[in-house]
């Protein structure tokens, strides 16, 4: 009996698809096979999960069963993709078996490199973002050819529960990347050093940092909501002569406009040269 999903590189972006999806019954630990370079890796968001789930190491041929998954999902670094492609090079493949379906969420690689690696296989990319570990994630999707139906519905089926869905022509998958699945670093960058302000200006730390997640998890909810224009709700908060403007002279002067605007870019063109 094949397990239901195989996962090729159960690391921190596997298990944090995975782990809402075992809490939630999607999956039972007993359906999932997991793939990864280093054993003691698996853990960090899987947790006591990782106890009941069947994982292997890449370097034993067992793992070669992951390969007879009717759903697979790949997510080793775009840097670890050549060692995969060995290992698929010595598979057989049994003739005329269905093709299995195929999730990549490596950034930057391309369809026609995965279609041209696992020829054996329909293909699709998924460029989800950390916070499915709490379902509230966002995940772009763009389908090769020859995907069935039935596999839409399958991949749909893991990525909706956890996050919300788009689907994008590939060519904006890499900008799609640089914004939303590493916005949760800048975003956190933004969150840890406002706390540091907050405490530069007299508050103790946790309460500083607690503030800081309520400030931007509010702001981010009133922008969405409220389909307010970011420059309307700067504007609605800064009063003449007040402290935010004196704050924004601040940024403004710092140039952090476009140090965000230049990170997203970069972003973006290291997602291409990952892919390559
Ligand atoms: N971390 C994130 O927020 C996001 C990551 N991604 C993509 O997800 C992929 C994985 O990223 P992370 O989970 O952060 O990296 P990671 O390093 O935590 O996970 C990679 C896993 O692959 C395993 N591995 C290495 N070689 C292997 C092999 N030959 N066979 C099987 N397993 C092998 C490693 O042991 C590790 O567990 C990357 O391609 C990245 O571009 C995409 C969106 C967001
Ligand atoms: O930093 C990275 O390369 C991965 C892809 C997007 C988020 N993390």
């Amino acid at each position: 009996m094949p397990f239901s999903i195989g996962i090729i590189g159960l690391g921190r972006m596997a298990q944090a698809i995975l782990t809402p999806l075992l809490e939630r019954g999607d999956f039972k630990p007993d359906e999932v096979l997991g793939v990864v370079g280093q054993r003691s890796s698996v853990k960090k968001v899987l947790g006591e999960f990782s106890q009941d789930l069947s994982i292997v190491s890449s370097d034993n041929p067992v793992s070669l069963e992951v390969w007879n998954s009717p759903i697979q999902l790949l997510a080793v670094k775009p840097q670890q993709l050549n060692d995969i492609k060995e290992q698929v090079s010595q598979l057989e493949i049994v003739p005329d078996r269905p093709k299995p379906v195929l999730i990549s969420i490596l950034a930057g690689v391309n369809l026609k490199r995965l279609q041209s690696i696992f020829p054996a296989h329909n293909c699709v990319r998924a460029v989800p973002n950390i916070p499915v570990i709490v379902r509230s994630g966002l995940t772009g999707l763009s389908w090769g050819a020859g995907v069935t139906t039935d596999q839409r519905l399958s991949v749909e089926a893991i990525f909706k529960p956890i996050s919300e869905v788009l689907e994008l022509p590939e060519k904006q998958l890499d900008a799609f990347l640089a914004l939303t699945s590493s916005g949760p670093a800048y975003v956190a960058v933004i969150a840890e050093a406002l706390a540091d302000g907050a405490v530069a200006a007299g508050l103790p730390r946790s309460l500083a940092n607690d503030l800081s997640n309520m400030t931007l998890a509010g702001s981010a909810k009133l922008l969405k909501e409220s389909n307010l224009h970011p420059g309307e709700l700067k504007d609605m908060v800064a009063s003449p002569a007040g402290t935010t403007i004196t704050a924004l002279r601040h940024l403004e002067m710092a140039g952090i406009r476009s140090a965000l605007i230049e990170a997203v870019v970069l972003a973006a063109e290291r997602s291409r040269e990952l892919g390559c």
